[in-house]
């Protein structure tokens, strides 16, 4: 086992990297964690549970009950013992009837402290996951083109789960485990100042113990939060991709690619916790000190006279209840650390700028046109080159764009500043004369729908997939929308028709009955612009021919852009966009630009799909 352990730091292997650097973590330095980090994540977890003040303060005295509780005991056995060796008459059934009702109260405030506390922290969590879920969803597409989904399922799943698992038992058991010691440590100086000084003895070693331990295992919680959701992204991304991952016979370069992963989530989960595992023996062996002290040196002073046997009694229970919160809090320290570490990776994205507000006086458009301007737009996404420079055009409404180019020369990136999906750096876009940025997001998103390539098919009837155009939709209109796509016909040969279920992603129909489907959608949601990105995959003629036509029932009377790649669209178009490295090197009907020669005419003769 050490062997396996310690390998990867013999022998540092290259780790065999599948598109690794989109994750969170991976392409930044990690930080070291310094104190100030954890304290301010600390206390924004604690403002997460100060929201529950009133069941806090009920843990709280739950908390106060139970430690005095717990310190009655044994000085009522100490009481007791020393009234006995007095020779005074004890009442025996009275003492135990007290003790014994000290004993169940003691069980029932620390069963109430903890289901308490188990309330508040799955509320905490709750809130937590609703509000990480919420945000993802307001953040800009480019967060996400940064990121492996799965990483991003990590937060919101083991990130939360770690909190959640952490944060109740901790809590409580800081909470009482410093009264407790308080209250023990003041009841021993009042006992015996002397014996206690003694006790203590052992203190600045558990200290230093304490704090070599946690300055290690801190990072380790740390880094084994961040394995895992290095992990889940590459889980994510082979299911995936297990076509592509099997059609090129990479298995065996995946499967290395988890064992590194995998191991390393090995070494810091192994670290963390035989680090960690240290303070249990470190404070048993210090408690056995401290007993051993209290015995020998209580012994010679009760000897003397300076002390009865019932302060020894009381003393040696109460090394024991001190040691315990000493050690509970060493305990807890480390889930903390852990339910730090888990919090610091949601807040991480919590604090992730949302997509930006609408510009303040941004206005609903109630009806859009359809025309649009581009002027002098120019865009980049690292801020230093530009993938789009001073592109200027203008659609009058319902007409067809359509965008050619090879590929990487920023047709799809034109498309994500008409729906805003980014902001140009430079130049103004104009829908209906209205500045782009005066359109709030959502009444401009309402009013353009997209089928694009990669069609998003969810678990669930057909008819509700298609329904996903227009949720208040009637069964009538969804039948309307599909005949008009052409759609019908297939759907109703479907055993279950329109109320077959697809399994995820579609799984069970064609591509081609894919996209029917995606323009039944875009038919329904009866949009004023289109955004089409035709599929390059070779679709059979009759599919294409029925693609084409519920396309053009789809495009009439809006306006279209579309990503073109056959010339049938392409020669329809009233306009045709030629993009070269983000410079928009030609525009005009096909005729025109089939008689300006240039790269237009180059595609087109070349045989290459544009
Ligand atoms: N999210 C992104 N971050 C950084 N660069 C990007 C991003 N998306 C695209 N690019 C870059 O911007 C350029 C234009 O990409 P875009 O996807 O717009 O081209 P395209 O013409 O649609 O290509 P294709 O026909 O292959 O789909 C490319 O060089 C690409 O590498």
């Amino acid at each position: 086992m050490f062997r396996t352990l310690l390998e990867p730091f013999r022998h540092p292997r290259p780790v065999v990297e599948l598109g690794e650097s989109r994750g969170l973590s991976s392409g930044r330095k990690p930080k070291a964690p310094g104190a100030k980090d954890w304290s301010s994540t600390l206390r924004r977890l604690w403002s997460y549970l100060a929201e529950r003040r009133v069941k806090l303060i009920l843990v709280l005295l739950m908390v106060v009950c139970s430690s005095g509780l717990s310190l009655l005991g044994p000085f009522m056995i100490g009481r007791a013992v020393d009234r006995y060796l007095e020779g005074g008459g004890s009442h025996w059934g009275l003492f135990l009837t007290g003790l014994g009702a000290v004993y169940v109260l003691y069980s029932l405030t620390s069963w109430l402290q903890n289901i308490w506390m188990i309330e508040i922290s799955q509320e905490t969590v709750y809130r937590m996951r609703t509000e990480l879920f919420a945000h993802l969803h307001r953040l800009p597409i480019s967060f996400f083109n940064r990121r492996q989904q799965g990483e991003i399922m990590s937060r919101l799943t083991n990130d939360i789960e770690n909190v959640s698992s952490n944060l109740n038992s901790s809590a409580i058991d800081i909470f009482s485990g410093v009264l407790t010691l308080v209250g023990t440590v003041s009841v021993m100086l009042w006992l015996s100042p002397l014996l206690t000084l003694l006790t203590f003895i052992v203190v600045p070693l558990m200290a230093l113990g304490m704090r070599w331990i946690t300055r290690r295992t801190g990072p380790l919680f740390k880094q084994r939060q961040r394995n895992m959701g290095e992990l889940n992204g590459y889980i994510e991304e082979t299911l995936s991709g297990q076509r592509v991952i099997k059609a090129f016979g990479q298995e065996q370069r995946v499967i290395s690619g988890f064992r590194d992963r995998n191991s390393r989530i090995m070494l810091s989960g192994f670290w963390a916790q035989s680090i960690s595992g240290f303070i249990p023996k470190l404070m048993n062996g210090l408690n056995n000190l401290s007993f051993a002290i209290v015995a020998g040196f209580g012994g010679m002073l009760a000897v003397r006279g300076s002390i009865t046997v019932g302060v020894i009694l009381v003393f040696a229970e109460y090394t024991r209840q001190f040691t315990r919160p000493l050690n509970d809090l060493a305990n807890q320290w480390n889930s903390v650390l852990s339910a730090v570490a888990g919090a610091e990776r949601v807040f991480e994205v919590l604090d992730e700028r949302a997509e930006a507000d609408d510009e303040s006086g941004a206005a609903s458009a109630r009806q859009i046109r359809g025309g649009v301007k581009f002027q002098g737009v120019s865009f980049s996404y690292n801020g230093e080159t530009d993938t789009l420079s001073d592109i200027s055009f203008e659609a009058k409404p319902g007409e067809t764009i359509a965008l050619v180019g090879p590929t990487g020369a920023g047709k799809t990136t034109l498309i994500g500043l008409l729906s805003r999906f980014y902001n140009p750096s430079g130049g103004t876009i104009a829908i209906d004369g209205r500045d782009l940025a005066s359109i709030r997001r959502e009444s401009l998103r309402s009013q353009m729908a997209f089928v694009l390539q990669d069609i998003f098919l969810f678990k669930g009837s057909i008819r509700d997939n298609i329904r996903y155009g227009r949720l208040d939709a009637s069964d009538e209109e969804v039948e309307r929308a599909a005949r008009l796509a052409n759609a019908h016909s297939f759907i109703m040969r479907l055993p279950g028709g329109y109320d077959r279920m697809l399994s995820v992603e579609g799984g069970g129909i064609s591509q081609g009955q894919k996209q029917l489907l995606a323009i039944a959608r875009a038919i329904l949601a009866n949009p004023a612009m289109l955004v089409l990105d035709e599929a390059t995959s070779s679709i059979d003629t009759v599919t294409e021919l029925k693609i084409q036509e519920g396309l053009q029932s789809l495009m009439k009377g809006r306006t279209s852009f579309v990503i073109a790649h056959r010339l049938s669209t392409i020669r329809q178009a009233d306009r045709i966009l030629v993009l070269r490295g983000g410079r928009l090197v030609q525009q005009g009907s096909h005729e025109e630009l089939m008689d300006q020669g240039g790269l237009y005419s180059e595609l087109v003769r070349g045989g290459v799909k544009a």
